[in-house]
């Protein structure tokens, strides 16, 4: 099986107001296709340990592999390129450009990326929107589409580059019960359909339980 993400000996310091070691020796690998979740307290590390292993911090201890390639010491280029190009995020609040339809929102990290044409971006983007039943909602603009929508078009957003791994950050947060189900169960069947693999911070113990693999986390480092 091989390997898409690893973290090596991740430790991380806020030095603000007091010096406060927040990760602890983090060690664990994710396999391709795997679905994972990380659960835990509040405050015990969660949100800070994914924005390093997305790529957003770099200010950590430790090294980050993605796809056995070495992420940690890379310039801040190169750093922005990778994660464009093979990490898809899903965050609780969606993000999205409220005045812009809904297929020039998925649209965007693709035109970032720059290695397609317009025609075959919208293509692609048209493609994504019909896997999460919303290729109807493409010409909408986006402040007008319902909370649950929304997060199947940051869904289709997420996966406009193909990457190699989805992370969400309580991607059900913020939804109603319906809505998160809908939007967890879009989750599951990425991961046993298209074989994606997926990351996922959850408090919802009934979707980790659904899910591969729970990493549990307590006071900065991972206990199982
Ligand atoms: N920029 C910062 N400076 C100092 N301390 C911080 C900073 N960001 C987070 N912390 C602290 O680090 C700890 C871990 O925070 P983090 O947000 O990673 O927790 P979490 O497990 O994701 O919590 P939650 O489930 O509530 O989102 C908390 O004690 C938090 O107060």
């Amino acid at each position: 099986m091989s390997t898409v993400l690893e973290a090596k000996h991740i430790n991380k310091y806020f030095r603000k107001p007091t010096l406060f070691h927040v990760l602890k020796d983090i060690n664990f690998k994710i396999n391709r296709g795997d679905f994972t979740s990380i659960m835990g307290k509040s405050g015990c590390g969660k949100s800070t340990l994914l924005y390093i292993l997305s790529t957003m911090d770099s200010d950590y201890e430790g090294q980050l592999y993605l796809n056995n390639e070495l992420i940690t010491g890379n310039s801040r280029q190169k750093i922005s390129y990778i994660r464009n190009k093979h990490i898809g995020f899903v965050f609780q609040f969606h993000y999205l450009l409220s005045e812009f339809s809904v297929l020039e929102n998925v649209m965007l990290p693709a035109k970032k990326l720059a290695e397609k044409s317009y025609e075959e971006i919208e293509y692609d983007a048209m493609q994504k929107l019909t896997i999460l039943n919303i290729d109807h909602l493409a010409k909408k603009r986006a402040s007008r589409i319902s909370g649950g929508e929304k997060q199947r078009v940051a869904i289709a957003r997420a996966l406009i580059n193909n990457p190699s791994i989805i992370m969400g950050d309580e991607p059900t947060g913020n939804l109603d019960s319906y809505n998160a189900d809908n939007v967890f169960n879009i989750f599951k069947r990425l991961s046993d359909e298209e074989g994606l693999s997926l990351l996922i911070v959850t408090h919802d113990q009934d979707f980790a339980n659904q899910t591969d693999r729970i990493i549990q986390m307590s006071d900065g480092r991972i206990i199982e």
